[in-house]
């Protein structure tokens, strides 16, 4: 019963509809894509083996009641539900990044899965399965991280054709890929649309840095 940790950090959450929130990220190790724009491609090899009952102590010493599980792709670890139950039984909020390509069924309904649909640009789009999207609960958020003006028109396609803006009770998140996609392009594009979507930038990127680790 352990997981491989790549960093545990607390700082203010930058991404998501908790963005500005302080929060525990326990970031683990390995992923099973390869998107061109990832920024963290040191989590996918490296890092150290934790027992759940160590990791949970980890979690506590930062005084802070929410955690978001993130990666690399934290669902390829078959000790992440366990992990994430602990956690919401010890009263936290939890939130889970996932990349869209596993299965969600498997992770308690209590914690908010935020699931990143792939587009074109991150080389990796033929990954998605859909059928994740039918088992959102309206706590849960949907997400798109474009790289260019053809990644706005896949995801503004399935946004609109899945009706996805009424499977959630926060809008989906629309993020422009860091120095890729400049910011002001999207919002342009989201505003002639008239998309029910929110504009969402890394906001541990504003504040420390592009290159930063472990905020
Ligand atoms: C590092 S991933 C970890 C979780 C999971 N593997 C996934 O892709 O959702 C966390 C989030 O950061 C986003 N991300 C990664 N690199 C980015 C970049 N250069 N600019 C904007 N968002 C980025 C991903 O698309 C994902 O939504
Ligand atoms: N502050 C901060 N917030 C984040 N939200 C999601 C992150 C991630 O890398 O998944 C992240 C991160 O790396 N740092
Ligand atoms: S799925 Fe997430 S961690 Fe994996 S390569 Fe893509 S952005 Fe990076
Ligand atoms: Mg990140």
């Amino acid at each position: 019963m352990s997981l491989k940790v790549n960093e545990i950090f607390y700082s203010i959450q930058g991404e998501s509809s908790f963005i500005g929130i302080p929060c525990v990220l326990v970031r683990l190790t390995g992923c099973n894509l390869r998107c061109s724009y990832c920024d963290t491609r040191y989590a996918y090899e490296g890092g150290t083996l934790w027992e759940l009952s160590d990791l949970l102590g980890r979690i506590a010493s930062h005084r802070c009641r929410l955690v978001e599980i993130t990666g690399g792709e934290p669902l390829l670890q078959a000790e992440t539900p366990a992990l994430i139950r602990s956690l919401l039984e010890g009263g936290y909020a939890v939130l889970l990044e996932t990349n869209g390509s596993l299965p969600i069924r498997g992770i308690d309904r209590r914690c908010v899965r935020i699931v990143d649909i792939k587009c074109p640009s991150s080389g990796e789009s033929h990954r998605n399965d859909f059928s994740i999207l039918d088992d959102l609960t309206e706590r849960d958020e949907i997400k798109f991280v474009l790289g260019e003006r053809g990644d706005y028109e896949f995801a503004r396609d399935i946004l609109l054709s899945r009706n996805l803006a009424a499977k959630t009770r926060n809008p989906p998140l629309l993020s422009p890929v860091t120095e890729r996609l400049d910011p002001k392009r999207l919002a342009r594009w989201i505003l002639e649309d008239h998309l029910s979507v929110r504009l969402q930038l890394q906001l541990h990127k504003i504040l420390w840095g592009k290159d930063a680790r472990g905020v």
